[in-house]
């Protein structure tokens, strides 16, 4: 029986994909092989020593602490792609909230609850609706600042719309090239797509090169009026530095999934609470990609969507499998081959990755492995864990 720490709700649709016959699942234990979260801001102290892996039901990854995961040998795995049209269709509303008098006029409506006539009401409303005269989005530039998964169903949405989207992303893979319409304008730097968009979005992850990005500096770039969502993370852009290009009306509007104290209060500024992947569809995508991954890594030891880990797949054969992680350097593997040769263990099969500082290596043989031979394996230097799968 595996145990399955929750350190947030996932979807029911998700857990189903930890059957009970193999997985016991709970928001408490005190050694768990694995935890699937989702915004929980997980420290390095409480991952148990029993965890194995942890899953992530969703994009982001900075409330783990991926880097002490990679020096305890332990994946993280997260699901990309699986909540992105929730995203861009929130960040599509952002757009029309961006640009149409829809909040103020609501907020107005909802204030004439006083009035009982009905004609004075719609006379009311008809010589006061000027007041939340919009613009629309066709023919406006909107500017995509990463266009991974969302970005580029954004870009595609946007273009959609009649807008013209210029993208800038300076890390963009070939799938997520493959996948950007042609039409997309790519930008050399960040600046200049400031210097151009009317509409700015982000969809980039935050890391030490993103935290801070959009400053007081970057903001000076914008064209005057311009509207700013943020529905990437919090710490990419420097609030304070919003709030004075707001102030100074460099920036017409924020609109941002990530609110803080300084925020509230403001016209405008639209302050949405983290919503982005809050769709039933989201949450069931997430978590069902998540626990499927980490099914497959404590039963067979494969890696897919795995942040910190290379990817990596084995049909099984043989009579049991070795997982081993150990440091990216040389020899480990050759030490244990040489173990097993003198064990007398046949390889059935076998597949070896490294990625960054760690490498990781699925081993099938033909024969059973005793508890003593694991032992002088975990024991190399270099080797980080071993786990024996039957
Ligand atoms: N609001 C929400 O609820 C919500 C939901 C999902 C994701 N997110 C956030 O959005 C981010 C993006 O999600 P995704 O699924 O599109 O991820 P993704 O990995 O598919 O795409 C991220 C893109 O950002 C690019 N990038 C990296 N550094 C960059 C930089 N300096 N400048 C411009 N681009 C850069 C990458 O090359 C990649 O193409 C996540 O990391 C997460 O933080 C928020
Ligand atoms: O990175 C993500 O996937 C989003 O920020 C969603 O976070 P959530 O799962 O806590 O809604």
């Amino acid at each position: 029986m595996y145990k399955v720490l929750t350190l947030n709700q996932i979807s029911t649709k998700g857990l189903e994909r930890l059957p009970r016959e193999s997985y016991e699942i709970a928001s408490e234990f005190s050694s768990p092989d694995a935890i699937l979260l989702r915004s929980h801001k997980l420290q390095a102290e409480d991952i148990a020593k029993s965890v194995k892996a942890i899953g992530r039901a969703g994009a982001g990854t900075n409330n783990i602490p991926v880097g002490a995961c990679t020096e305890r040998g332990i994946p993280v795995f997260n699901s990309p792609g699986a909540n992105a049209n929730a995203v861009k269709e929130l960040v599509i509303a952002g757009l029309a909230l961006g640009s149409r008098g829809i909040l103020p006029g609501i907020a107005y409506v909802n204030s004439l609850g006083h009035m009982n006539d009905a004609g004075e009401m719609a006379k009311l409303l008809e010589k006061e609706k000027k007041r939340f005269k919009g613009n629309e989005l066709a023919g406006r530039t909107l500017g995509v600042v990463g266009l991974g998964a969302i970005g580029s169903m954004i870009a595609n949405a946007a273009l959609n719309l009649g807008m013209e989207v210029v993208g800038y992303d300076p890390a963009l893979s070939v799938d997520a090239a493959w996948r950007l319409p042609s039409s997309v304008k790519k930008m050399e730097n960040i600046n200049s797509l400031f210097a151009k968009a009317d509409y700015i979005t982000l969809h980039l992850p935050v890391l030490d090169s993103t935290r801070g990005m959009v400053n007081a500096d970057l903001l000076s770039a914008c064209k005057p009026g311009c509207c700013l969502l943020n529905f990437a993370r919090e710490e990419i852009v420097n609030v304070d530095a919003v709030i004075a290009a707001l102030d100074k009306g460099q920036l017409r509007q924020f609109i941002t999934d990530f609110p803080v104290p300084s925020l509230i209060g403001r016209e405008d500024v639209v302050l949405m609470p983290h919503i982005g992947a809050s769709t039933d569809e989201a949450e069931d995508n997430c978590a069902v990609m998540a626990a499927e991954q980490i099914d497959d890594f404590l039963k067979n030891g494969n890696i897919k969507n795995s942040v910190n880990f290379p990817n990596l797949q084995l049909e099984r054969s043989g009579h049991c499998r070795l997982a081993i992680a150990n440091h990216n350097v040389p020899k480990i593997l050759g030490s244990i081959l040489g173990i097993l040769a003198e064990a007398n263990i046949n390889i059935v099969d076998m597949l070896n990755k490294s990625r960054n500082e760690i490498a990781y290596n699925l081993i099938d043989l033909g024969g059973d492995v005793s508890s003593d031979l694991l032992a002088e394996l975990a024991a190399l230097e270099g080797v980080i864990n071993v786990r024996l799968i039957h």
